[in-house]
Parts: C-alpha cells; structure tokens; sequence
C-alpha cells in the first residue's frame, strides 16, 4: 500500500512562491471543455469516480443507523441491475468518512468487504484544540478502527507563516497514525491566497500525508477547480523532488456529476492516469452518489429514473 515517508522541512522551495491567479483560473476554466467525452467512455468515467468516493457523513444527528445505511450503500453504490447492464461487477465506493465515534459501527457495518474506514480527528472541522487531545483523538479513532484519518491543519499557523510550527504539528498527527494512512485537509477557503495553499500543500506532504485535501465540507468556500490545480501542482512538483506520489482528496460541496467528471479531468491533465485510481483520488462527498447513479441510470435506460427508482445516496 502506497505511503509517504515525508521529508525535512524546506521552505526554501517555496520562500519565493508567486502564482499568477489569472493564470490559474484561465486553466481552470478550460479543464471541463477539454475533453468532450464520448457517450460509452462518459459511463465508464462515472463508474470511475464512485469506485473514488469517500461516502460520507458528518452530522451533529449522525447515529449508528444511518452509518450502517451508509456502509450498505458503500458495498452497493449502484442498482445490480445498471450495473449488469454496463457489464461491472464488485464495484464499491473508495471508503466510508465518519466521525471518531461512527468508526465501530461502520467497520460492523462494513464487515469484511476490504472498504476501508476514514475517520475525521483532530477536532474537525475547526481543529481549535490543544494539540495533545487533537494526538489523542487520532488514537482513539485507530483505536477504533480507522484505516484512515483526516485531520485538519491549523488555519492559524498557515495563515501567520509559522511552517515549522505546522510541519512540527502534522508530523506528530502523522506518527499517532500508527498504521492508518493520513489526509491533510487545509481547509483552503481559509487560508486566505493561492500562495497559502501551495505553501500549505508542501508542509503538509513534507511532514508525511499520504494525502492532501481540499476542505471539510464545512467552510464558507470549499472545494474549487483553481484551488485543486494548485494543489495538483505541489504534488507533481512534490514528486519531481522527492519520488514520492501523495494522494489528493478534493472535498465539500461537490454534488454533480459534472463535478465528478471535472475533477478526473483534473487529475488525469495535471497528473496523469495514476491520479485515476482511488489509491492515489478520492472525492469526498456526502450527496455525489445519486446524481452519478442517475446519469448512470440515463446511460443504461436513455431516460431519466424517476428519484423513487433509485436509492437515496
Ligand atoms: O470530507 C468530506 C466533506 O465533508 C463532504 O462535504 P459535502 O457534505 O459538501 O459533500
């Protein structure tokens, strides 16, 4: 299983970082028009991006029911009978993402299907805990079962230049890990400039996440296309330097399936056919599923389902 060892700190490589956001948004904007995807490829696309989704659910009124519905979901994401109609069979989502204390009943509920568990820590969303009870909440979260955990960066360090600070942080998240695999998310919409994100993206791959990623779903301004190719960038340039390939996970508001099929545009432009695969490209989202269900679905049928027709992601 691919991991990243992480390295030294080195800010030098990003001590005189300067991004042209025109640039950015301009290449941005072209991704989903390059490719003008042919009706077969379109499906196997969507297929694609549920076997990345990280299903999620991370409510205050979560409870072990609806976890458990949720893992049901995560084993059959997509009606049998689509999916014998497209000719697939064992597909899954990438994982399940709950809450520390949704991690039991979802690795229950998943049983011995090998979908991994990933588990918010750190005092997600805002991360605004002493760093000690943020440590111990990792472990509480393998404890329970976690393959993998999210953790959140403090905006604060970002946001005051403070790098060694933060590599010092998340490199102490990612020891607590133990054997489960680390996403880093940084929470973008708040780290204020493009410069930020890259800065962050570098911190946080050096000090060992095995992923970057996006938001928690829960700020003003989540997942965006100019944000991810920065992101995208600091991985390849990541990679170049170190050997190392370190996964990306955009996250929070993504809901259609023209974002899935955006964002796997991305990844294969910017990073290539690896970045395809949900070793190295999750999605994080809570209500994706259905509007990929649907075009399934249309794909298959040639018409719309009526919503009663297909589960509810
Ligand atoms: O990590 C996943 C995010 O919390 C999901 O955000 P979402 O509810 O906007 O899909």
């Amino acid at each position: 299983m691919r991991r990243n060892p992480g390295t030294d700190l080195n800010t030098d490589i990003f001590a005189d970082i300067h991004i042209n956001t025109p640039a950015v948004e301009r290449r941005a904007a072209t991704l989903p028009a390059r490719r003008s995807l042919k009706k077969e490829h379109q499906a196997a696309w969507l297929l694609n991006a549920v076997r990345c989704i990280d299903l999620t659910t991370l409510a205050g009124d979560d409870t072990e029911d609806r976890v458990a519905r949720l893992c049901a979901k995560a084993r059959q994401p997509i009606a049998p009978d689509l999916l014998e109609a497209v000719g697939v069979t064992g597909l899954t989502t990438g994982a399940v993402c709950v809450y520390p204390t949704m991690v039991a009943a979802a690795k229950r509920a998943l049983g011995n299907s090998g979908i991994p568990v990933a588990s918010v820590a750190t005092g997600f969303p805002a991360g605004l805990m002493p760093l000690d009870l943020r440590l111990a909440e990792i472990r509480y979260a393998v404890d329970q079962g976690a393959d993998e955990i999210d953790i959140v960066i403090s905006r604060g360090l970002a946001l005051r230049g403070e790098w060694s600070a933060l590599y010092d942080e998340i490199r102490a998240m990612k020891e607590a890990c133990g054997q489960a695999r680390m996403k880093a998310i940084l929470a973008t919409g708040e780290l204020k400039s493009l410069e930020n994100v890259a800065r962050a993206s570098h911190v946080a791959m050096q000090a060992g996440s095995d992923w970057i990623k996006t938001s928690t779903g829960k700020e003003g301004v989540n997942a965006t296309l100019p944000v991810s190719l920065v992101m995208c960038r600091a991985i390849r340039d990541h990679q170049a330097m170190t050997g190392h390939k370190v996964a990306f996970k955009p996250a929070g508001g993504l809901r259609t399936a023209k974002d899935a099929l955006n964002w796997q545009i991305l990844m294969k432009e910017e990073l290539g056919r690896d970045w395809l695969d949900p070793d190295l490209f999750r999605i994080g989202a809570s209500s994706l599923l259905g509007d990929l269900e649907r075009q399934i679905s249309h794909h298959v049928t040639g018409r719309y389902a009526a919503a009663h027709r297909l589960a509810i992601a």
